[in-house]
């Protein structure tokens, strides 16, 4: 039997399905992994039985990845999984912002007691009329999984869309419109913007872009849009941008204490990534990663490691080392195995960044002896015996 650890709330109805040979654990101690949102583990040191961590989302800048690395705990994400979730809310954004339907909503509940409102609702909305999204420009910072599909779906409306994207995947230069137009630096994309909407990590290079320099280059009464991290806009100077009429509204989906002391603000609770089906295909992608884990070492969608799969595990055993991408691992890994007189069937290294990972099966158990060895080189963070 397999355990887990659930943090968060990971559907709103509750179903999270492991299957057969897994059940459910309060006490992390007793845990395997650990499946979770949007809780900050920053400070967390997860107990020695945790293998691995699968973050149902797309960011994890609410866990330390490299510090996990180094503890041999793998960390999933699921990429792509709520992104057209937040896409919906984007577009709804742009047109709430737009068009003055929250104003106007707001104008018929305050007058609900007026028997002439049909009448007077007429006269009242000259002070809602907004402008349309069609032919305005809009720049999309980060043309990942949300902001490719945020930029494909403006194309849709009709408007002008400029991308800023310096690291963009080959999957997502291929799924976005031929409409799109790539500029090279962020400052080309936000020079005369009427939008700006924002879906990159919070990363160092991220983490305050959009600043009072940037905003400065948006047309008057611009929108901005950050559905992506909190951490990504410099409040104060999305603030006096908004006092100074640079921008009319901004959106955004983190109420911190200085955003909800804005004025011209639509501000959501984290939201989105809120539908049900967003939920269960991130519930569905993390599950599915720690299992293809827990059962036979492979790795996808790992923000710490690299992606490695050799299969269901067949062979009479398979054994995986995670370990610091240094010079002369797998010399040493293979003199140890030989040493045991060990027939490897098949091998596999992989490296991404700091860290990489090699697993091996072999025909026959390898002795404790053999393992124990294996744990003792000195760049050998963590070593599985898979089975
Ligand atoms: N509000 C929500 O509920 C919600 C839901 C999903 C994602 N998010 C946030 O949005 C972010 C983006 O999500 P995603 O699924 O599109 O992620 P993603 O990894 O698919 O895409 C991120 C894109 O940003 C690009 N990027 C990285 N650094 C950049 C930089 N300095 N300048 C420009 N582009 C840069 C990357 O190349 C990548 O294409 C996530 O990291 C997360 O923080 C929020
Ligand atoms: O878990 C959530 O509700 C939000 C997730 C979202 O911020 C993400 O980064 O994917």
């Amino acid at each position: 039997m397999r355990h887990i650890k659930t943090i968060d709330d990971i559907t709103k109805d509750g179903k999270v399905e492991f299957g057969d040979g897994y059940d459910f654990v309060e006490n992390t101690e007793e845990a395997d992994a650990i499946l979770m949102r949007s809780t900050d583990l920053h400070g967390y040191e997860p107990p020695s039985s945790i293998r691995a961590i699968a973050r149902c989302g797309a960011g994890v800048n609410n866990i330390p990845t490299d510090e996990y690395a180094k503890r041999g705990v793998v960390v999933f994400n699921s990429p792509g999984a709520n992104s057209n979730a937040v896409k919906e809310l984007v577009i709804a954004m742009l047109i709430l912002s737009s068009r003055g339907v929250v104003q106007s909503m707001k104008w018929v509940r305050a007058h609900a007691d007026d028997p002439n409102i049909l009448v007077d609702a007429e006269k009242a909305k000259k002070a809602f009329v907004g402008r349309e999204l069609k032919g305005k420009r809009i720049g999309v910072v980060g043309l990942g999984n949300v902001g490719s599909k945020v930029a494909n779906a403006c194309v849709d409306l009709g408007m002008q869309v400029y991308g800023y994207d310096p690291f963009i995947s080959v999957e997502h230069a291929w799924a976005l419109s031929r409409d799109v137009q790539r500029v090279g630096t962020l400052e080309d994309l936000c020079r005369g913007c009427d939008y700006l909407t924002v879906h990159v990590p919070s990363k160092a290079d991220t983490i305050g872009m959009i600043d009072a320099d940037v905003l400065g280059l948006l047309n008057p009464g611009a929108v901005l849009i950050n559905y992506a991290r909190e951490t990504i806009v410099d409040e104060d100077a999305v603030d006096a941008a908004l006092q100074g009429g640079r921008l009319s509204w901004f959106a955004t989906d983190f109420a911190t204490p200085k955003t909800v002391a804005m004025p011209n603000t639509f501000i959501t609770t984290h939201s989105g990534a809120g539908t049900g089906e967003a939920e269960a295909n991130c519930a569905d992608m993390a599950i599915s990663e720690l299992k293809d884990y827990l059962e036979n070492g492979n790795i996808a969608n790992s923000v710490n490691y690299p992606a490695c799969s050799m299969g269901k595990a067949r062979a009479a055993s398979r054994v995986a080392c995670l370990h610091a991408n240094v010079p002369n691992m797998i010399g040493q890994i293979t003199a140890i195995l030989a040493k045991d007189n060990a027939n490897v069937q098949r091998m596999v290294n992989e490296s991404a960044g700091e860290n990489a990972y090699t697993m091996f099966d072999t025909d026959e158990h390898l002795e404790d002896s053999t393992i124990d060895a294996l744990k003792a080189i000195p760049a050998v963070y963590r070593v599985r015996v898979i089975k």
